[in-house]
């Protein structure tokens, strides 16, 4: 599985981080890049996504189980997990498997359900028998704020959306539909941020919220003038909320 691993310097903390869908390790430069040098990150492809190869079986516990494995092969220890959309999905998971080692939660744009079959299941066929280019306009639609769809930027992650193989993007499609974890939201012990892009319609800010309210203790951010990955739209002031969060 392809991943970037960097160890913390000293009792620097360390961040574990998760894509979303149609996305792979890049979403996160613009954060990583505003971190203080000395901290630990560890980011990788999810499978079927960007450099890792497709599973035979995939779901949200074998994404869990694949962050696990790199936790040990690093023998990373304490650790804040900060996931986007589906891998906000996956941090959810790896929050009550690993209790003791994750110290802190972000959880951006996502939430404990996403979607419906009804939503999934048509996505699943046209992206198998038309590829994602064409439904990659909509999905975009979804991702941006109107105002950044007329940056140069935006051609940048519409290839990177284009360019993830369709049996991968499918499979993570299934694995969301098939998930639902809003029984285990009470569950969550760890200190948790939850960001949402004002104008996100993949996982609004009223879903979002919604988890968040299910998360004791959670504090609900919603950052303006970004739609469903703000770590793109809005580094600044997602790397703010994140910094803020893990410094208390
Ligand atoms: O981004 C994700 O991980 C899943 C939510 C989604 O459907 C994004 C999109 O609208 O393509």
């Amino acid at each position: 599985m392809f991943h970037g691993y960097r160890p913390a310097l000293g009792d620097a903390p360390t961040l574990v981080f998760a894509n979303s869908l149609g996305t792979d390790l890049r979403v996160w430069e613009r954060i990583v890049a505003r971190l203080p040098d000395s901290w630990g990150v560890l980011r990788h492809d999810k499978r079927g996504h960007g450099l890792s190869a497709a599973r035979a079986t995939l779901s949200i516990e074998t994404l869990a189980d694949d962050v696990e494995t790199l936790l040990d092969q690093y023998r990373v220890g304490a650790f804040a997990g900060v996931g986007l959309s589906v891998g906000g999905l996956v941090m959810q998971r790896l929050a009550l498997r690993r209790p003791a080692q994750m110290t802190h939660l972000v959880l951006s744009d996502t939430a404990a359900k996403i979607g419906t079959p009804e939503i999934w299941n048509p996505r699943i066929e046209t992206v198998l028998r038309d590829g994602i280019a064409a439904i990659g306009a909509a999905i975009l639609e979804r991702w941006f704020a109107p105002a950044y769809r007329e940056t140069e930027d935006f051609a940048l992650w519409q290839a990177m959306l284009e360019r993830t193989p369709a049996a991968g993007y499918a499979q993570v499609c299934a694995a969301i539909r098939d998930a639902d974890y809003t029984a285990d939201l009470a569950r969550i012990a760890q200190p948790t941020l939850v960001l949402a892009g004002a104008e996100d319609s993949s996982t609004p800010p009223a879903l979002v919220r919604a988890m968040a309210a299910g998360i004791a203790g959670a504090r609900f951010v919603e950052i303006g003038a970004a739609g469903h990955l703000p770590c793109v739209e809005q580094p600044e002031r997602f790397t703010a909320e994140l910094l803020g969060h893990l410094r208390g």
